[in-house]
């Protein structure tokens, strides 16, 4: 395995799986998605794809598999064959480039946010918020279609890792932004690979997504020449600054903003999200009455 971080990385995918899930409360049968895991040559971790769109499922599973069956159900109108043994599609449908924009949301772990309901962050309300855009039908913006991907990279705290980020809370308690706290642990303020999430995508025969996010670094990362391309940005814009009168570009109706959860709020939220906005040049409008500070400052795109 190389390790040359001017080539992308390689990845694989060792296992998928089709996965009935709640996410869409109106529709009147589960709504299906794809979880497909990837290990790469760059680090040793399993990284994820959601997918909810039929063509992504080369080698899921699909019905009931027994050893005797050679034919599984059919989905979508397909008749899916399969490999008893290994459970692995024999068709070859879905092997074609998707011809079309998907909307797609490279998401980094948190355990905190998304398991211990954290409001140092806001890590576990925009996982919800991507699976609500993705997922469900309702939502403002007539290009989801209940269709999409969401990468989660298993690049825990800015790929610092748990226990390096707890570290850096402790510095955060004292004072420091999250930027300063992990530099005095002699980490780089973000060292996530953003590569590994345009690999899988390609993987995914994607060629154009509207990425979902405030970050810069991933605009960059997801245009691969003659690849990838990202169509439009669709801002993930805090839930809390519904009602904070945010202006500017969070104002975007194609937003992941949607309904009427008033989100997290905590001082440390708001300081977490003040320095991305002013240290890591996201791309996000202050609300100008956000707590414990008067910003008016505005990231042009
Ligand atoms: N080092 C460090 N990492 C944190 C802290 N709070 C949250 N994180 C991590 O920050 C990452 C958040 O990443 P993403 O959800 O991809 O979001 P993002 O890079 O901020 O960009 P968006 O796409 O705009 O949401 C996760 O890996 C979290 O674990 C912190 O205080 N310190």
């Amino acid at each position: 395995m190389t390790n040359n971080s001017n080539e992308l990385p390689i990845v694989e995918c060792i296992a998928r799986a089709r996965i009935p899930t709640t996410r869409d409360p109106n529709h009147s049968t589960y709504p299906e998605i794809f979880l497909h895991l990837y290990k790469n040559n760059r680090d040793n971790k399993e990284h994820l794809a959601i997918t909810q769109y039929e063509r992504l499922i080369r080698g899921a599973y699909i019905g009931k598999l027994t050893p005797e069956r050679e034919i599984a159900d059919s989905y979508n109108g397909i008749t899916l064959q399969f490999d008893p043994k290994t459970g692995d599609l024999i068709s070859n449908f879905g092997e074609d480039t998707f011809h079309g924009r998907l909307p797609v949301r490279i998401h980094s772990e948190c355990f905190t946010g998304e398991t211990a309901w954290s409001a140092r962050c806001d890590c576990g309300e925009q996982f919800d918020l991507a699976g609500d855009y993705i997922l469900q039908s309702d939502v403002k913006s007539k290009m989801c279609q209940q269709h999409g991907v969401i990468v989660y990279l298993r690049q825990e705290g800015r790929g610092i890792g748990l226990s390096e980020k707890l570290k850096a809370y402790n510095l955060q308690d004292l004072g420091k932004d999250t930027v300063e706290a992990n530099l005095l642990l002699n980490h780089p303020a973000d060292g996530r690979d953003f590569s590994i999430a345009s690999s899988i995508l390609m993987d995914l025969q994607l060629s154009e997504v509207d990425l979902l996010t405030n970050n810069p670094d991933k605009l960059k990362a997801i245009e691969i020449e003659g690849k990838l391309r990202c169509t439009s940005r669709i801002p993930m814009v805090p839930l809390s600054w519904n009602e904070e009168g945010a202006n500017g570009n969070n104002n975007n109706n194609n937003t992941t903003n949607s309904n009427s959860h008033s989100g997290i709020r905590s001082k440390e939220v708001e300081s977490y999200l003040r320095t991305k906005i002013e240290k890591m040049g996201h791309l996000l409008t202050t609300p100008l009455t956000m707590h414990g500070s008067n910003l008016s400052s505005t990231k042009k795109e």
